[in-house]
């Protein structure tokens, strides 16, 4: 057989193939998708299952003319291979290349930037109703969402919405019954009544908020799909077009283990097997966080732990297999996590909430309106806070020191390392405030995390390092770092590291400062209005003529790169650092 893919460069590319054609295209890009990402990485299982769905959107509308807005955009990679990026593939996710998200800058067919869920509805809902102020009537805009997106407020919200527009809106509902995680909630159970044919069409909630309804019908049946979209297409208003796919679609191991092979880091192209990682150091942080917490709530029975869709991803699935009662998932609804967490304290439990800090600034008003401001003592575990490395912008957990900062009542925490992380959470059972602890992606290095539990003193600014001309004030486990950059010096810098960011004793800091000829702060989040400019305004107000250096994430959006290559972007690596330690030491 002549293979296809070599002469796809473009959706137009696509229009003069047969049926025949398009069905063995999808079997080469899934080849070629399980290629690259066998040896890349990146989100595997999410582009297999919609192979088919792609082609006949690309086959059936002119995109880009035709706005396609991909809901998360974890999904996208047949889109790109087919609009124009298919000899770039191979850079996906890494620095320079393409992006593992759509993104308007990179293609004109990336009709909306994504990387956080269900804002797909409402950007295709908005372009629908511009295009129709400009009386562009025959324009069509199609947003995809999965089943785990559409549960979210923000979908349901724009369905609302679409229902009492004309818009020529298509919502095409990819429903592969699975998130990351297994999709959970009721809508769940009524997608799955629709699928066994057990719902009335009468009773059709999609068809009660004024859309025309089709489905469900089989994603990967590129004949049946292409005649669906082509009648939907030529049709006006808000329009539904249900589907059902397989998550993995192609690789046995990753339709087997969908949770596994959402992201499976990389594997044997052939036989799916995961390849050991050898860089890896120790546990993650993340295991660290789930694993203690475990321990805790088998001591604790007052326990109460939240996630909102990342089970695997927070670890909290450690708890919620062993105490399904007591650690739950609520499904994509960062908001709804938020004040569910603020309602069961107020009844008595002690609530550990796991969120993303990327994730975390959809519930920023929850967290000030229904958590700070009446003093809920709510445990907020900020996962991935700091820089996440190849999913890049969308994903970076930087903004949090900053917006967090800003808020009344709560205290902000980032241990150094995996002990300090876990003797945090045992500490914190008994708190009696909001607090928000802030640790990273990726490995510890502490081999033996898993000491007794002991009570530790949060406020206590740490001596690491004494030194006589220079302070280093760290907060986080970018210490690391720090330690390794001064590995030259004896006694000009004295390293203190800050558990606690917020609340700070201004007199504590302004007696530690005294003495010094230069303080450099650090940090693994924004420099704008992070923990250094905290530092700078006491040195201000308190008129302490000093000179001040703040490292941190500069005032850009860092893109997809290695976590290593990022810290270099940001000036936050051992070897800059130590650069300028040199420097401001004269040697
Ligand atoms: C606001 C937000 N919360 C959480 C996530 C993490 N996340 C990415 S994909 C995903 C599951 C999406 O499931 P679904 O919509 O069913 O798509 P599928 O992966 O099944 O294609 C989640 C929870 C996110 N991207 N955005
Ligand atoms: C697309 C998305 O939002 C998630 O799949 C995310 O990439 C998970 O990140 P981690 O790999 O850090 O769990
Ligand atoms: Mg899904």
């Amino acid at each position: 057989m002549t293979p296809i893919l070599p002469t796809i460069q473009f959706p137009a590319d696509l229009k003069s193939k047969t049926l025949e054609q398009l069905q063995q295209l999808a079997d080469e890009i899934r080849r070629f998708i399980i290629d690259v990402v066998s040896v890349n990485g990146g989100h595997l299982g999410a582009s297999l299952g919609v192979v088919e769905l792609t082609i006949a959107l690309h086959y059936v509308f002119d995109t880009p003319v035709d706005k396609l807005v991909w809901d998360v955009g974890h999904q996208a990679y047949v889109h790109k291979i087919l609009t124009g990026r298919k000899a770039d593939f191979e850079t996906n996710r890494q620095k320079n290349g393409l992006s593992g998200f759509p993104k308007i800058s990179e293609s004109e067919y990336d009709a909306f930037g994504v990387g956080h869920s269900s804002t797909s509805i409402s950007a295709a809902l908005g372009m629908a109703i511009a295009s129709k102020l400009k009386g562009e009537n025959d324009i069509q805009h199609v947003a995809v969402i999965g089943d785990a997106s559409i549960a979210s407020g923000m979908a349901f919200e724009a369905l609302n919405h679409a229902g009492v527009t004309n818009a020529n809106l298509i919502v095409v509902l990819n429903d592969n019954a699975i998130g990351i995680d297994p999709s959970v909630g009721a809508l769940k159970s009524y997608l799955m009544q629709v699928k066994q044919g057990e719902n009335p069409k009468s009773n059709n909630m999609i068809k009660s908020l004024n859309f025309k309804y089709v489905g469900p019908i089989d994603g990967h049946d590129l004949k049946a799909l292409i005649h669906e979209l082509q009648r939907l297409k030529a049709k006006s208003g808000p329009q539904f077009l249900h589907i059902t796919t397989t998550k993995g679609k192609g690789l046995k191991q990753a339709e087997e283990n969908q949770v596994l092979y959402h992201a499976p880091g990389k594997f044997d192209k052939i036989t799916g097997d995961l390849l050991e990682n050898n860089t890896q150091k120790f546990t993650k942080y993340q295991d660290v966080f789930g694993l203690t917490l475990l321990e805790l709530a088998q001591q604790n029975p007052k326990i109460f732990a939240i996630t909102p869709a990342m089970p695997t991803g927070s670890s909290l699935k450690y708890m919620m297999d062993q105490f399904p009662e007591r650690a739950i998932d609520v499904g994509i609804a960062e908001q709804h996590a938020v004040t569910l967490a603020a309602g069961i304290s107020l009844g008595g439990f002690t609530v550990f909430c796991a969120i993303y800090s990327t994730f975390l600034q959809r519930a920023y008003d929850q967290l000030i309106h229904d958590v700070a401001l009446q003093s809920i003592p709510v445990i907020f575990c900020i996962d991935r806070a700091g820089l996440v490395g190849e999913d890049g912008a969308t994903h970076q957990g930087v903004f949090d020191i900053a917006y967090l900062q800003a808020i009344p009542n709560l205290t902000i925490l980032a241990p150094k390392d995996a002990v300090e992380l876990r003797q945090t959470l045992f500490t914190l059972q008994n708190n009696s405030k909001p607090v928000a602890i802030r640790y990273p992606r990726g490995y510890s290095s502490v081999e033996n995390w898993k000491v007794s539990f002991e009570k530790i003193d949060l406020s206590k600014i740490q001596l690491i390092k004494r030194g006589k001309k220079a302070a280093v004030f760290s907060t986080g486990t970018i210490l690391e770092n720090v330690l390794e950059a001064l590995s030259f010096d004896e006694d000009y810098f004295a390293v203190h590291h800050f558990l606690q960011i917020k609340p700070l004793n201004k007199t504590e800091i302004v007696e530690l400062i005294s003495g010094f000829e230069t303080i450099i702060t650090v940090e693994e989040g924004v420099i704008k209005g992070g923990f250094g400019s905290v530092i700078n305004q006491i040195i201000l107000a308190n008129n302490i003529n000093i000179k001040v250096i703040n490292l941190g994430v500069p005032d850009v959006f860092i893109e997809h790169a290695t976590v290593n290559e990022q810290l270099k972007q940001c000036g936050l690596d051992v070897e800059f650092m130590q650069n300028l330690f040199k420097k401001v030491q004269n040697v």
